[in-house]
């Protein structure tokens, strides 16, 4: 979820949805719990990480399984909350798909998989490789190999990099 919006004029919040933030911290655990999974289907040649959201994940899992090469496919899909047509914006490189034409293990990686579309376009591009997601909703899991939480399809799960720390009315409904 992203957007150039000034701050106000942004809705960052669906009141159909439930909202699922993430921390640092907790990310970090679940991606670390996702590379503690993965070691023991590797070894893989190398990572893909689908920006932007993949990013993120995939630093953290190619850190913690030695993977040195780690390369990048773009996809946008969402414009602040809402899903448009799939564009790729950057493809795999030929080096890359060449490690899996020629039988080496390659890792996909995303922050989530939610309708699934994205996970479909870049299953295409790599056909065996093993794709990650930290998190998934129903709709897409069929298409994740591995992942870690689910949480429902009216869930948004708002990732770290999209928050900042800011006041929250208390429950009761008063001001303080
Ligand atoms: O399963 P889907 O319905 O396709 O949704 C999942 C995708 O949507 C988000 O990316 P987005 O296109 O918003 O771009 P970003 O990674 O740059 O935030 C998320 O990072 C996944 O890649
Ligand atoms: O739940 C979500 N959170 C953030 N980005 C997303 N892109 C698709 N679904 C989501
Ligand atoms: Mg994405």
């Amino acid at each position: 979820m992203r957007g150039a919006a000034p701050p106000g004029d942004r809705p960052v919040s669906n009141p159909n949805q439930k909202s699922f933030p993430v921390t640092w911290d907790q990310f970090h655990r679940d991606s670390r719990a996702l590379a503690w999974r993965l070691a023991g289907i590797g070894p893989f040649e190398a990572v893909v990480a689908i920006a932007r959201g993949g990013l993120v994940p995939a630093a953290i899992v190619a850190r913690e399984l030695n993977i040195r090469t780690v390369e990048t496919v773009a996809v946008k899909s969402y414009d602040h909350q809402n899903q448009g047509g799939i564009r790729v914006l950057k493809e795999i490189s030929q080096p890359v798909l060449d490690i899996a034409k020629n039988g080496g293990k390659v890792l996909i990686v995303d922050d989530l998989v939610d309708t699934g579309a994205t996970a479909r376009v870049v299953r295409d591009m790599l056909p065996g490789a093993h794709f990650a997601t930290v998190y998934a909703k129903p709709k897409g899991r069929e298409l994740v190999d591995t992942f870690i939480t689910e949480v429902s399809q009216d869930t948004w799960i708002f990732f770290p990099w999209d928050l900042d720390v800011a006041y929250v009315a208390p429950i009761s409904g008063g001001t303080d």
